[in-house]
């Protein structure tokens, strides 16, 4: 099908979380008759169930919705999907970036929020047009007036015709659409020029390879154009090209102005990078798109099989997940504690907690994933320039001349009632202010330098909790900044468990010991000796605790000569100890290293 430019709306929707981002789409999806109300869930948000159980949206996705507006003309609105969180910010400007108008949703029972802001932001950057909506008026407590004059003034849109919804029930849900039609502007890009399109979303298929979401700004492509991606320099020979409407739909081509998927044969995502401009091998474009970045992991951890024999399994899910996802990368590495398995880098902690999850809910894999690092810098006596990410690495503190860690620049956007619990948190966590900005009388930005290693730390939860979710952040690598580190090891009965090993700040380190060797004493069960438990710096205890010691006899409870019982309890004592891990000569039950390892444990 060939459409005017004039006739494409290409936009995103944009909220606060829960404000009805999803229910809106959903409804929009079903007032142009695009699909039946109960196949919503499954097909086009065919989100992975994590997604929708955690409320957040990790792939973008795109959707062609075609409406007849009142004009009597018929329109192809293209919904391109953003997802929800800093991890994931880079992939939210790409798409925006493949727009030209949002829709901002805002709960009219609840007002305007820190993300409502810091999405308009990200949009506003984008140069895209905002068409403000107010959602659940179904409910009493709604307050249009009061939502509508918070609209002008704290994001400085007009408020006049803004649409009145309720995307539950569906009222007036034909007024976004119309306001879509009449307000976004349409896109205008030169067919005759070479292609140039902007890759806003990929995901592997195991029928088609890499399948690409694409905005095409200027030319076309079609089946069989050689393509030629302008920042991996990787071609392909393009085999489909098409839309996602109530399924994906084949077309000829794809021209500038519109949105629609590529396939090429690619295998892995990451030769067909987010943010990467396509153009043809032929004859190509003499730019890429700005705004590329290439994303690199920001955290680490190692991935261990909590059984020792799944080792390859882990490994085969490893790499399934990557053929997906561009920034999951991983290399073997092997633990004296944890025997073989994997150090892996993500963008954030998010990113981390959803990999783990997925190991174990997609490929049933139980996993030890050990305290997630950094990258630290280190320079040796010697000269010799080392960049570590697993702190058992670490050469000896004798060896080691000065170390580096990295900073982020975090910028918290927060209504005024919560800046002093914020600044509080951010000193905690060894911050440097550098400056408040007011963004209106209720509402500001607050800048902080931080460690990265303090932020990945239970950092964003304690925000989440101490601002009642108020409070958002987002943070930016801004280079390398000395710092006193030092590695803390804890041994147990005198061996050295390197899966617990630790960089920490000197001042953090009999704090985060405390903490650690407390959990253990609670998680090792007590044996026939008295185990010591200790955290030490180099040679240095800085913190211990015992665990006492029991005679467990088994076979003091049988009475009497049963031999049959006695052997059935015996049996039931191996079974338990196929659970534990042997440290020295103490059983180490696997409990211990997760209740360790989560790093909920201090503050
Ligand atoms: N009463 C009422 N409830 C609504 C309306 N729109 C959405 N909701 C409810 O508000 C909650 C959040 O809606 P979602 O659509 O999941 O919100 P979202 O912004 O997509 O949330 P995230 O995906 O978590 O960012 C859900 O329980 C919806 O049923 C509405 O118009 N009226």
């Amino acid at each position: 099908m060939k459409v005017s430019q004039d006739k494409i709306r290409n936009f995103s929707i944009i909220a606060h979380i829960d404000h009805g981002k999803s229910t809106l789409a959903d409804r929009l999806i079903e007032k142009t008759g695009m699909l039946e109300k109960r196949e919503l869930k499954e097909q086009v948000l065919d989100s992975m169930d994590l997604e929708r159980e955690r409320g957040i949206t990790i792939k973008l996705k795109a959707v062609r919705l075609i409406y007849k507006a009142e004009d009597g003309e018929e329109y192809i609105l293209n919904l391109i999907d953003t997802p929800g969180h800093v991890d994931f910010n880079y992939e939210v400007s790409r798409s925006l970036a493949a727009c030209e108008g949002a829709v901002l949703v805002v709960d009219s029972t609840q007002g305007v929020e820190a993300q409502t802001l810091a999405n308009l932001y990200l949009a506003l950057e984008q140069d895209l047009e905002i068409l403000p909506v107010l959602n659940k008026i179904d409910l009493p407590s709604s307050d249009v007036e009061y939502v509508k004059s918070e609209i002008e003034n704290t994001c400085g849109l007009d408020t006049e015709g803004i649409p009145l919804v309720s995307a539950k029930s569906g009222l007036n849900i034909e007024d976004v659409l119309e306001d879509i039609v009449y307000n976004v502007p349409h896109p205008v890009g030169d067919v005759s020029k070479p292609l140039k399109a902007l890759i806003f979303d990929s995901y592997y298929d195991s029928y088609k390879g890499v399948i690409c979401f694409i905005r095409v700004f200027e030319g076309k492509v079609k089946t069989g154009t050689n393509i030629y991606m302008m920042n991996t320099k990787k071609e392909f020979e393009v085999t489909e090209v098409g839309y996602v409407q109530n399924e994906r739909i084949q077309s000829k081509e794809i021209t500038a102005g519109d949105v629609g998927y590529i396939c090429a044969s690619i295998k892995n995502v990451r030769d067909a990078r987010v943010g990467d401009t396509i153009t043809e091998v032929e004859n190509k474009t003499e730019h890429a798109l700005p705004g590329y970045k290439k994303v690199t992991p920001m955290v680490y951890c190692g991935i261990y099989p909590a059984e020792g024999e799944e080792f390859t399994q882990v490994r085969e899910a490893l790499e399934k997940l990557q053929v997906n996802d561009a920034s999951l990368v991983f290399e073997p590495e092997t633990s004296q504690a944890l025997g073989y398995g994997f150090r892996c880098g993500f963008l954030g902690l998010l990113h981390m907690e959803i990999i783990q999850e997925r190991l174990d809910r997609e490929f049933d894999l139980n996993i030890i994933a050990t305290a997630p690092s950094v990258i630290y810098e280190v320079m040796k006596n010697d000269g010799t320039f080392l960049e570590i990410q697993n702190p058992s690495n670490l050469p000896p503190a004798t060896e080691i001349d000065y170390m580096k860690e990295p900073m982020v620049a975090c910028e918290i956007m927060t209504p005024k009632t919560y800046v002093g619990p914020i600044m509080e948190i951010c000193q905690n966590k060894r911050g440097v202010f550098e400056n408040m900005e007011y963004l209106d009388e209720k509402r500001v930005t607050i800048h902080y330098l931080m460690p990265l290693n303090e932020v990945i730390y239970d950092f964003f939860d304690t925000l989440k909790s101490k601002t009642q979710g108020y409070a958002s952040l987002d943070y930016d690598l801004k280079g390398y900044q000395e710092s006193d580190l030092v590695k803390m090891d804890i041994l147990i009965n005198g061996e050295l468990v390197d899966a617990f090993s630790l960089i920490v700040h000197r001042e953090k380190a009999a704090q985060r010991a405390r903490t650690i060797v407390e959990k253990l004493k609670k998680e090792i069960p007590r044996q026939q000796f008295a185990i010591p438990i200790q955290a030490a710096i180099g040679s240095k205890i800085i913190a211990r605790e015992t665990v006492s010691a029991l005679r467990k006899d088994v076979l003091a409870k049988c009475y009497g000569g049963d031999i049959s019982r006695k052997k059935k309890l015996l049996e039931k004592q191996k079974e338990g100890k196929k659970r534990m891990r042997q440290i020295g000569n103490v059983e180490v039950p696997q409990n211990a290293f997760l209740a360790v390892l989560k790093y909920d444990d201090d503050e």
